[in-house]
């Protein structure tokens, strides 16, 4: 690894010192980086042949940011003299103080450390594409190379804070407009370019730039304490549990208060005390953790090389088919969509229009891309244009047969090669392809709704699925854009299947007396977008009811069967579809909470009759978030147990990325390691005595609690040959 990272410097003939970090994939700035950086600039400073210098990033990038691996040594250790001092010595004192100009030269991405280093420079150069962003705040911690003082100096406070409180990054031509980047140029002239502007400002003809002396573009004390006093009303509803926000906007303050190197002293302090927090703990292990998911024993380690996939049918226009063909194009894969008859085809069309229009509409699809992408789309009604498709995709309904027949049909009408795909959440792969000979083509692709928007793949492989089918679909699931998880073949899958018992567990409260409201309150004041009956009313019933007896039969007397959900069908209730659910919905308002389905209420507690002796019983709000919680943890443990997923980490992913479990505590095994195996398996004990088998602790919690191992170590300690450390 050593030989890779190194950071050089050529002096030209012109007195201009290149210096140059190379660290692939995105030249990260790790501890040798730092080291490098401030021995090339002493040697530079020192030499008298060098008039100025001139930072770049080897192979098209400038630099990613400092190396993550280090605040997981810092976490692990509690020790934070293992970061370095990179904001005082090196960019205020060495680069931005020195007695000779740097200029930066900045291609494909500059972000956290990387932009701050450039901002250290007396001016900046890049291609018009490159991203420039702070997103620190994502991995719980702040800018910390004095990001939070120079850059509301140079781009202003309310764009600065935008970019830092919503980790935004802008182009490097939108940093020309706003004043961050100097000079645009083309990847081939940027070093020149570069070595020319040092010169200039060696020799006086361009202005010598501190970012840290300038006041103009902060406003007055007055404007600047409304736009801070916003952003931080701004913070409280969007981040409440987050620390780093509140902590950022302090710093920002202090320096505008005091003067940018007061900001930087008390950002590098708050810094270091962000970094050992909860917080910031979590959302580091959600970084690599996401990034793990992509690595499959017997899969990406085989030399197997993924084939493009060109083209690529949907089977059935309804909801799931129209956004899994909508992210398809987007991703500049053709589609041919069919259905069963033209009044469906047109149906889906118009949906995958629509949402199309609806990314325009966020900002996140330009017109001219809508317009490419409405191109690359198809309709057929029969399986003429399948002959030359390399991926099918099946999204009808939940129903073997129709399945079963389809998979046959495919067998018949598409290429060999063609990967055989079903997005069924809950059926039985093997049972899919029962009546083919193309077993080893077979896989799930689960999206999650609406599938151009949520960002999780659930890739499900059965024992027979081959190596490359796998490869191939993780290839398309990052084309897309989303994070493929890869996992085995059981009820429910790794997500459905985890979180089935965070229904039932709130249903069966519900049984006991507790007041709904109150439960999803408490559920989403945890940090989940919303409460597990409004996830239901949103989700709408028709697939409770669907998979109802799918999960009785598979999780036997571990499946709370509540009937809730009959009831507030046969009442006439839909969920949102019809406005009519646990909430009621008026369109432009937020839901709100129905007074009139208490009779259902009354009704179903009758029924369920699990109140002991009869009475409703009073929890505290711990109980609660724990009795829906709990349950989850305990099935997830199975899950493990039965290596559904690869690792406990996929696991955290899923949960976050398909049921949006808060990213901050760090996904349901990691939060579930916080709160301690032991705790959560003497809870269950506790409450299985009174209220039954749901609650029963698996084996496996059993064990880690009797043993003290995490939830989340690996059966067997092995050591981690996906992420290389230091
Ligand atoms: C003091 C300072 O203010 C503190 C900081 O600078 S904190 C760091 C701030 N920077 C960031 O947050 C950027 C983090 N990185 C990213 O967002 C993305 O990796 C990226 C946009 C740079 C590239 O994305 P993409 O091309 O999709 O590649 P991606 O798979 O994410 O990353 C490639 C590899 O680089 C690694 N990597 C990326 N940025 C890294 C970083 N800052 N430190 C260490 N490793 C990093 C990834 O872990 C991954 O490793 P792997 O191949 O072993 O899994």
């Amino acid at each position: 690894m050593a030989g890779s990272i190194r950071v050089t410097m050529d002096v030209g003939a012109d007195g201009v010192a290149l210096i140059t970090i190379f660290n692939p994939p995105v030249n990260a700035l790790h501890p040798i980086i730092i080291q490098g950086l401030k021995e090339k600039y002493a040697e530079a400073m020192d030499r008298d042949d060098v008039k100025a210098i001139v930072l770049t990033g080897a192979a098209g990038k400038f630099c990613g940011g400092f190396d993550i691996n280090v605040f997981t040594i810092v976490q692990e250790t509690g020790d934070v003299s293992h970061l370095p001092d990179v904001s005082v010595e090196l960019v205020s004192n060495t680069m931005e103080a020195g007695k000779k100009p740097s200029v930066a030269a900045i291609q494909g991405l500059a972000l956290g450390g990387g932009l701050e280093l450039t901002m250290g420079c007396h001016a900046r150069i890049a291609t018009p594409e490159t991203q420039l962003g702070l997103p620190e705040l994502t991995l719980g911690v702040m800018p910390g190379f004095g990001g939070t003082q120079r850059l509301p100096r140079l781009v202003g406070l309310p764009k600065a804070i935008e970019m830092m409180l919503q980790s935004k990054f802008i182009t490097a031509k939108e940093g020309k407009e706003r004043g961050l980047i100097d000079a645009l140029c083309s990847p081939d002239e940027l070093i020149k370019v570069a070595r020319f502007w040092a010169l200039e400002i060696a020799n006086y003809r361009k202005p010598w730039t501190r970012s840290i002396d300038r006041t103009d573009k902060l406003g007055s004390l007055s404007e600047a304490r409304t736009v801070l006093s916003m952003a931080r009303q701004q913070a409280k509803k969007v981040a409440a549990n987050l620390p780093q926000h509140q902590a950022c906007l302090d710093v920002i303050e202090e320096g505008v208060l005091c003067g940018g190197q007061a900001g930087v002293l008390k950002e590098a302090n708050v810094f270091k005390e962000l970094v050992l927090a909860p917080t910031a703990r979590s959302l580091v292990h959600v970084f690599f953790a996401q990034r793990s998911t992509t690595k499959v024993p017997g899969v990406t380690d085989i030399q197997l090389k993924p084939r493009q996939i060109r083209k690529v049918a949907v089977i059935g226009g309804g909801l799931m088919g129209s956004g899994i063909a909508t992210a398809l194009l987007v991703g500049n894969i053709s589609v041919v969509l069919k259905e069963v008859n033209a009044q469906f085809l047109q149906r889906g069309q118009k949906t995958i229009a629509g949402n199309l229009e609806g990314l325009v509409k966020r900002g996140s699809l330009t017109k001219d891309k809508m317009n490419k992408a409405i191109s690359l789309l198809k309709g057929a009604l029969d399986y003429e244009d399948f002959k030359d498709v390399d991926m099918v995709i099946e999204a009808v309904i939940e129903k073997v047969p129709l399945k079963q027949s389809i998979f046959a049909d495919l067998e018949k009408v598409c290429p060999p090669h063609c990967i055989l795909a079903s997005n069924t959440s809950t059926i039985d792969l093997n049972v899919v392809g029962e009546k083919t000979n193309a077993q080893d083509r077979i896989i799930g692709a689960h999206f999650f709704s609406p599938a151009h928007i949520m960002p999780l793949l659930e890739i499900v492989r059965t024992e027979k699925t081959s190596p490359q089918a796998i490869l191939d679909l993780i290839t398309v699931g990052k084309i897309i854009k989303k994070v493929p998880v890869v996992v085995g073949n059981c009820t429910g899958f790794a997500v459905n299947r985890t979180f089935f018992p965070y229904t039932q567990g709130a249903q069966l409260l519900v049984s006991l007396g507790i007041d709904l409201f109150r439960i999803d309150r408490l559920i989403n004041s945890f940090g989940m977008p919303m409460g597990p009956f409004q996830l239901q009313d949103v989700a709408g019933y028709g697939v409770a009811l669907a998979v109802k007896e799918i999960y009785a039969a598979a999780f036997g007397t571990r499946n709370f069967e509540s009937g809730l959900v009959d009831l507030m069908a046969e009442n006439g209730r839909q969920g949102k579809i019809n406005g009519k659910g646990y909430y009621l919905y008026e369109k432009g308002a937020k839901p709100k909470p129905d007074p009139s389905i208490q009779p259902v209420i009354d009704e179903y507690r009758r029924r369920a009759k699990t109140m002991p002796g009869g009475k409703p019983v009073t929890l505290s709000d711990q109980d609660i978030l724990e009795m829906v919680f709990f349950p989850v943890v305990n099935e997830a443990c199975r899950v493990m147990d039965e290596n559904v997923v690869i690792r406990a980490s996929d696991l955290d992913i899923a949960s976050v990325l398909g049921m949006g479990f808060p990213k901050y505590r760090g996904g349901l095994i990691f939060w579930a390691d916080t709160v301690g195996a032991s705790y959560i398996c003497s809870k269950l004990s506790k409450w299985s005595e009174t209220y039954g088998d749901f609650f029963k602790p698996s084996s496996y919690l059993e064990e880690r609690a009797k043993s003290g191992r995490a939830l989340g170590a690996p059966r067997v300690a092995q050591k981690d040959l996906t992420r290389s450390r230091m």
